[in-house]
């Protein structure tokens, strides 16, 4: 048995702030923020133009697209993802669960970097089957 992790990356700004927190992170503030969606994959596609690969990346970002133009980049997260505190943590499942309520094929997990130093990633438990 193999199998392959592959990334594609995607960029936005976004502003927001964490109600609860005490700190800085309480006021509203902005980050250029990095997602990573994760895909697995078993098998390599044998034949055609996408020959070699688990799935084009191209197809990819073809699913985070949407979400990113609607939801992430230049918006106020609090209030596009409807969550009560969006920690990378929060943002990263979020994110998660949209790609799979689309259907993502091979769709592994989901990392959120807030900043240069910080990161969430967020997938499901292995013993959690989907
Ligand atoms: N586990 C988490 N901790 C914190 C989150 C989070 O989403 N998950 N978020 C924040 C703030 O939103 C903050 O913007 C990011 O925190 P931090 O990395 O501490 O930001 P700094 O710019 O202060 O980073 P330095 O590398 O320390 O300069 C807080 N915590
Ligand atoms: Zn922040």
């Amino acid at each position: 048995m193999e199998e392959w992790l592959i990334y594609k990356e995607f960029r936005f700004e976004a502003a927001h702030r964490l109600p609860n927190y005490q700190g800085k992170c309480s006021r509203l503030h902005g980050h250029s923020w990095i997602g990573r969606v994760y895909v697995r994959g078993e098998k390599l596609i044998e034949s055609g133009s996408q020959q070699g690969m688990i799935i084009d990346y191209g197809e990819i970002e073809k699913y985070i697209e949407p979400l990113r133009d609607r939801y992430l980049d230049h918006y106020y997260l609090n209030e596009t993802t409807g969550l009560p505190n969006p920690t990378s943590e929060a943002i990263a499942k979020w994110v998660f669960e949209r790609l799979e309520v689309v259907g993502l094929p091979g769709l592994y997990a989901v990392e959120i970097q807030e900043t240069c130093t910080s990161s969430a990633r967020y997938r499901k438990s292995p013993q959690e089957k989907w």
